[in-house]
């Protein structure tokens, strides 16, 4: 027992957070706790005044008589327990005066059903889907997941819900990017969880969760984006998470959110559960489609209706005047005027060069309008990147327009939104990027061409740019307009609009239907081909198929793809004489890397290739491991000038060039490469191994810019590639643990996955550990002297945005809410580690009474 509860505090510490406690003692958590409004955790909720328990999911709430005499009862607690005021609690932390009543409506016929809900781009869904939540946490005393499709949403909610936790009080807590613990941490004091995930942390996150046998712990698992089902890539993991929930039968409930799709019957279906369609927006939004001299209009977003100078309505007469009247470009008559507006371009350089051209047709009294603010942002873009700004950049801003597509790095694009939030940046011109992942809104929205780089736009993105237009609480209508350029193209988006929004398809096929095989044996949900034939039956892949199709799968597809996984000499699977399937050694590491079983085959001889030759001179040779795979084929990934790579090889240090002989890299083969006559799997060497050259001089030269120009590479790429490599360095690390012929890569990989996150600055990692927060906004607080989380906890935000140039108070407020949220998970760590060794003390006690 005692070496039990020993080990269990070593673990513990171990998972403890150092830099933490380096920085924070004991005390001054404490400190923190009182002076500044950090709540203590919630007093711990008596059973017998019937707080719904498991069987809660039938939708009966109702209390079981107390044991409590009146008197003792407090009754704030119970009104806690009241649905209504749970709800209004929430909306008033999130100052949002009532729900609309089809979020009433929504609620309450979902209560504890599976459910579709599908509405317009901005409808107001997110709040139904948190509202869920919350009501999860309060009333029924579990915990929730909350999958979204990016880290940038994922870090959005966090600072959005970071609020309503703290007065709440519950945790949140972040899976995205290098953030994430599996299983995850047991909370203290019976506080519960919302972990905010991205897909496929999301996915990762149930499967441990299964493992550990702490799936009940578990009531509600909201998904937002649900047609995300449709992406080739993350679309098969989303399926995963919910077949294997379906399969389990746990008592979650499961909520999926979703822009409106041709097939929301079949997802239902799908999930097991109700659909609900609202098709009401609850802002005006205004459709327009132009072509040459002509104008068309939407009422209905399927089919479109001329406009003509006799039938204009209030809202038309600007627009028909900009597209059909006037004789100039119709671009430039509709970014008069100070609105809000979004300008979608199909490529960055589209972005760039219009971006230029509107700032000389933008008047000039622009310039003087939140002059400051502008001069704000400029510095705090140029703080982002180590000194520079592009001078179109710089000049557009001054005008109050900016681009933002994915050559800008993260924080610099972070910048951009917030002034555009404030007001500071009136027009930014963006890709698509923008639609799918920032939820920024506008008053008037332009599809420069309906295209995304070379293909033509999709209904959904469509519906996602023009769903920005007209958002609650900022304007009350808003409008969007389509410039084709020719009929063609006119003809081609009115027939897409017309044939309405395109089906869900599942990408689930066989190759990637091996992951959720090997994941639900590696749970211990399936352990053979009878139970994984019934889970497959919970997939949408299997569901989409037609009667006959099923049973040929059933029969003979799926079956052989299993043996396959036996046959190839039991890479993947094995099977004892009694048909239980097990996992090899290397498919139990894959599952628990998260990484699929085709990288994990490529990876693992790749690891065991390498220990034999492995090059201890410096650390390159074992960056070289960890480089990504798609930068590991010269076509992919970012590509390296190849005079520069020549260049810099000229220079390597003595160690260097010896690591690279060690490769296989010869000063013959970087001189032929410049002539790009180089086999392919060459050339593969050679960018896989220049790809690690990039990461050791990032490491040892400390400066990215200097790095960038080395070799010609965009900062933002470079940027880019840090984080692919960090996750994915992670990944491998956690591959290595699990497999001991691997355990010399163990010891070297320990610190790399977090060195490289965060390398451009390892003295604000503190800071930088705050969602959302980039270098250039911890710089900034750095320099306002914000050095710690523990300063930020204790700021004012008024005080905070007087100090710091460009911080919107709402972002101030969201730094400080995060920072106390952090305080509020240490602290729970704290209190675990006390219980431990109080109950280690008594046991000790214990041993030294019965020996004496
Ligand atoms: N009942 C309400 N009253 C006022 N504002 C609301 C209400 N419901 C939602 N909102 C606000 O409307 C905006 C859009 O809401 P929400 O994010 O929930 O919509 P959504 O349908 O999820 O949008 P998207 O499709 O972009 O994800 C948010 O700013 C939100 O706070």
């Amino acid at each position: 027992m005692e070496e039990e509860n020993l080990q269990e505090l070593l673990n513990f510490i171990e998972t403890i957070d150092h830099t933490l406690l380096k920085e924070t003692s004991l005390d001054s958590v404490s400190h923190v706790k009182q002076e500044y409004d950090i709540r203590s955790p919630a007093p711990k909720r008596s059973k017998t005044l019937g707080i719904a328990n498991k069987n809660s999911r039938n939708g009966n709430f109702t209390s079981s008589p107390s044991k409590l005499g009146f008197d003792e009862l407090n009754l704030s607690f119970i009104q806690e327990f009241n649905e209504d005021a749970v709800i209004n609690e929430f909306l008033k932390i999130k100052e949002i005066p009532s729900l609309y009543p089809w979020q009433r409506k929504c609620l309450e016929i979902v209560q504890n059903k599976n459910c579709v809900l599908s509405i317009p781009t901005s409808g107001g869904k997110t709040l139904v889907g948190e509202i869920l939540i919350v009501k999860e946490i309060r009333l029924k005393q579990k915990s929730a997941i909350f999958i979204l499709p990016y880290i940038s949403l994922v870090h959005e909610k966090y600072q959005s819900l970071a609020k309503a936790a703290e007065e709440l009080d519950f945790f949140l807590e972040e899976y995205a990017g290098v953030k994430g613990q599996y299983p995850p941490i047991k909370r203290h004091k019976n506080k519960k969880s919302i972990y905010i995930c991205t897909i496929e942390k999301g996915s990762k996150l149930v499967g441990s969760l299964i493992q550990e046998n702490r799936i009940d712990e578990i009531g509600l698992i909201v998904i937002d984006e649900f047609h995300m089902l449709n992406e080739p890539g993350r679309g098969p993991i989303l399926e995963c998470v919910v077949s294997k929930v379906l399969y389990l039968k746990p008592n979650i409930q499961m909520f999926a959110m979703s822009a409106t799709i041709g097939n929301i019957h079949a997802l239902s279906t799908f999930i097991q559960g109700i659909t609900y369609i609202e098709n009401s927006r609850p802002t005006k939004h205004s459709e327009y489609i132009n072509i040459e001299n002509r104008l068309f209009q939407s009422f209905d977003g399927r089919t479109v209706s001329e406009v003509f100078a006799d039938n204009l309505s209030e809202s038309s007469s600007e627009i028909f005047h900009a597209c059909v009247q006037s004789k100039s470009d119709a671009i430039l008559n509709l970014v008069q005027g100070n609105i809000m507006l979004l300008i979608f371009c199909s490529t960055k350089m589209a972005c760039n060069n219009l971006a230029v051209r509107l700032q000389f047709e933008r008047f000039l009294g622009t310039k003087e309008f939140k002059k400051q603010e502008k001069e704000d942002l400029i510095e705090a873009l140029q703080e982002e990147n180590e000194g520079k700004l592009c001078s179109n950049l710089e000049t557009c801003i001054r005008y109050g327009v900016a681009y933002h597509h994915a050559d800008l790095t993260l924080g610099e694009r972070r910048l951009i939104e917030e002034a555009y939030l404030a007001g500071t940046l009136q027009i930014l011109c963006c890709t698509s990027t923008l639609a799918a992942g920032v939820n920024l809104p506008a008053q008037r929205v332009i599809i420069r061409d309906p295209y995304i780089g070379r293909e033509f736009i999709s209904l959904n993105m469509y519906k996602q740019m023009v769903g920005r237009a007209g958002r609650t609480g900022l304007q009350e209508s808003g409008e969007s307009i389509v410039l084709c350029k020719n009929m063609h193209d006119f003809t081609r988006f009115t027939a897409m609009m017309n044939e309405g929004p395109e089906p869900i398809t599942s990408h689930m096929d066989p190759p990637t239907i091996v992951d959720l095989i090997l994941e639900v044996v590696a749970a211990n949900l399936c352990s053979t081909l009878e139970d994984l034939k019934m889970l497959v039956k919970d997939t949408l892949f299997y569901q989409l198929k037609n009667n006959e199709d099923k049973q040929e799968f059933l029969d003979t597809t799926f079956p052989s793809l299993v043996n396959s996984l036996l046959a190839s000499k039991g890479t993947m699977l094995t099977q004892d004489a009694d048909g239980t399937l097990r996992l090899t050694s290397v498919a139990t590491a894959a599952v628990a890397a998260g990484l699929s079983h085709d990288v994990s085959l490529i990876v693992y001889s790749d690891l065991l290739q390498n220990k034999t030759s492995f090059c201890l001179l410096n650390s390159l040779h074992m960056l070289y491991l960890v480089i990504p795979l798609e930068y590991r084929i010269p076509s992919d990934g970012i590509l390296l000038a190849r005079n520069k790579v020549y260049d810099r090889y000229s220079k390597f240090h003595p160690q260097t060039l010896a690591v690279a002989e060690s490769l296989g890299v010869t000063e013959n083969l970087v001189a032929l490469n410049v002539t790009g006559k180089l086999k392919e799997e060459k050339k593969a060497l050679l960018c896989r191994f220049f790809h690690a050259c990039v990461l050791y001089d990032i490491l040892n030269l400390d400066n990215h810019a200097r790095v960038a120009k080395l070799y010609g590479i965009q900062n933002s790429h470079l940027q880019q590639f840090l984080n692919t490599t960090s996750y994915f360095a992670s990944k491998v690390y956690r591959f290595c643990e699990e497999l001991p012929e691997l355990w010399c890569y163990k010891q070297l990989l320990t610190d790399l996955p977090q060195t490289l996150m965060y390398c451009r600055a390892p003295n604000l990692r503190a800071l930088l550990d705050l969602p959302g927060v980039k270098i250039g906004r911890a710089r900034q607080l750095l320099s306002a002297g914000y050095s710690s989380l523990e300063l930020i906890a204790r700021a004012d935000a008024k005080e905070m945005v007087s100090k710091i140039r460009h911080l919107p108070l709402r972002t101030a407020r969201g730094l400080i809410s995060a920072a106390k949220l952090h305080f509020i998970t240490e602290m729970d760590k704290v209190e675990s580690m006390k219980a431990l060794i109080q109950s280690l003390e008594k046991n000790y006690q214990g041993i030294v009474k019965n020996q004496t």
